[in-house]
């Protein structure tokens, strides 16, 4: 995996968009920073009675349109970086699909399969607890990403009521529905990338049902992406996780391969697939859709020269460095950006927020129907803007749409020029 700064990739994306939008410069610079990033050292007692010192961050990049927003990671890889760039992607994200919240991200740079389920819970409270004076329903609300589900938030927001002597479910999202979680939440990253997919043949002449695909992750996006353009009729020839990737032209069964992976914790080794592969020659595959679903910079310029799908749909935050971006846009390949394709996530954390509010619980259809009008609605938003200017990449046309919401929000405060 490269090397390059996530942080740095960011910045890069907004100043690729700055010649498409009608922001002051001095504006800009501030769009470009977090407002302010939390480092802290989390101790914990260990089952064995050890201590250990592990690093935890929360970054929150904007509020100037709601609440900041956005996923706990954890992972050896997480730092201040990161999740600097991760926050700022959520900014970009909520303003893309125009629901009212800032940016946040945050994570612990630890592997929780190294930890039994009790440390995990020891480690996720004691982050609670130095998150405690940041977050609140109106303030900054966390949810899953990497290595994160329910289980995690259900304990945020036990840990959160239990300072703060109160109900308040509404402080984290991502949550079990016995806990105030939404129907719909889990599949939601992989739904919208499944409609942006359907969207993005339909929008270049093609159809989804006849596409052949590869998956790059097989977690919570991956899956229920692949899984789900596999019932609009793609055909899944390849996935793959951090033990490798399984490939079978004649298509994977993508529901037995998620079974396979949840009992065994890997894909490789699934005897529905005919080859193995290198996770490389995944994401160098002659596809029709190519579904990066992992970890930021996955792809670099030299896989991006190899790369042989017609389209890539972006289920993953900042798969693809700046130099494949690049590569990319001098070629024929299709890029459909993260900040529209897996915010799904973020859209239906939103709609479990508003049901927390209301007390009241939505059903699975109408969250699913409201979810497709948000995202098929932000593609307009973006083959509009596209179409509209020389914007050389759908990603800057996107930031383009994203920045100039983001200003007006706070130009109309009167926060900034
Ligand atoms: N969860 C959500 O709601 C959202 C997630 N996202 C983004 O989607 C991406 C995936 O997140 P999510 O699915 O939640 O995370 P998960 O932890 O559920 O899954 C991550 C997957 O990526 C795989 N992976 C890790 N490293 C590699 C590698 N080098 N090569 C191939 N596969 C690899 C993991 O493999 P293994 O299982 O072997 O570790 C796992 O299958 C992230 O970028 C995240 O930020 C975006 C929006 C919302
Ligand atoms: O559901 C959310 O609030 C955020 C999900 C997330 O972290 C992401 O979209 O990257």
């Amino acid at each position: 995996m490269s090397e390059v700064n996530p942080f740095e990739s960011l910045q890069e994306q907004i100043d690729d968009a700055a010649a498409f939008v009608a922001v002051p410069d001095d504006a800009l610079e501030r769009l470009k920073r977090p407002e302010r990033v939390l480092e802290t050292t989390l101790s914990v007692e260990l089952d064995d009675g050890s201590i250990e010192t592990i690093r935890a961050f929360r970054s929150q990049f904007n509020g100037d349109r709601g609440p900041y927003k956005g996923g706990i990671r954890y992972h050896p890889q997480v730092s201040r970086e990161e999740v600097k760039a991760l926050s700022g992607w959520m900014v970009y994200k909520c303003a893309a699909v125009d629901i009212p919240y800032g940016g946040g991200k945050g994570g612990i740079a630890f592997d929780p399969s190294d930890y039994s389920e009790s440390e995990i819970e020891r480690i996720t409270r004691a982050f609670a607890t130095e998150l405690r004076p940041l977050i609140g329903e109106d303030r900054d609300v966390p949810a899953p990403d990497v290595n994160t589900g329910q289980r995690e938030m259900n304990w945020l927001k036990d840990t959160y009521e239990t300072l703060e002597n109160t109900t308040a479910p509404g402080v984290v999202t991502g949550k079990a529905i016995e806990s105030g979680g939404s129907e719909g939440r889990v599949e939601a990253t992989g739904r919208s990338v499944a409609i942006v997919a359907r969207e993005a043949f339909d929008y270049l002449g093609g159809d989804i049902a006849d596409a052949t695909v590869a998956v790059q992750g097989y977690g919570n996006a991956g899956s229920v992406a692949a899984e789900l353009i596999a019932k609009q009729g793609g055909t899944v020839v390849a996935v793959s996780d951090s033990s490798g990737a399984v490939y079978d032209p004649a298509g994977i069964d993508t529901s037995a391969a998620k079974s396979f992976k949840r009992e065994t914790g890997s894909v490789t080794g699934f005897e529905g697939a005919s080859e193995e592969l290198s996770n490389r020659e995944l994401l160098t595959l002659d596809v029709d859709l190519l579904v990066p679903a992992a970890l930021e910079n996955a792809i670099d310029a030299a896989i991006a020269r190899d790369v042989r799908a017609d389209v890539i749909v972006e289920a993953a935050n900042g798969p693809l460095t700046p130099d494949a971006d690049d590569v990319l846009a001098d070629s024929e390949i299709a890029v459909f950006p993260d900040i529209l394709a897996n915010a799904g996530g973020v859209t239906v954390s939103y709609f479990e927020w508003v049901q927390n509010r209301q007390r009241f619980s939505w059903s699975l259809e109408r969250v699913n129907d409201e979810l497709e009008t948000v995202i098929t609605s932000a593609f307009d938003d973006l083959i509009e803007r596209y179409e509209a200017t020389d914007a050389p990449t759908l990603r800057t046309a996107m930031y383009a749409v994203a920045i100039e919401r983001v200003h007006r929000a706070a130009a109309e405060a009167g926060t900034w020029p």
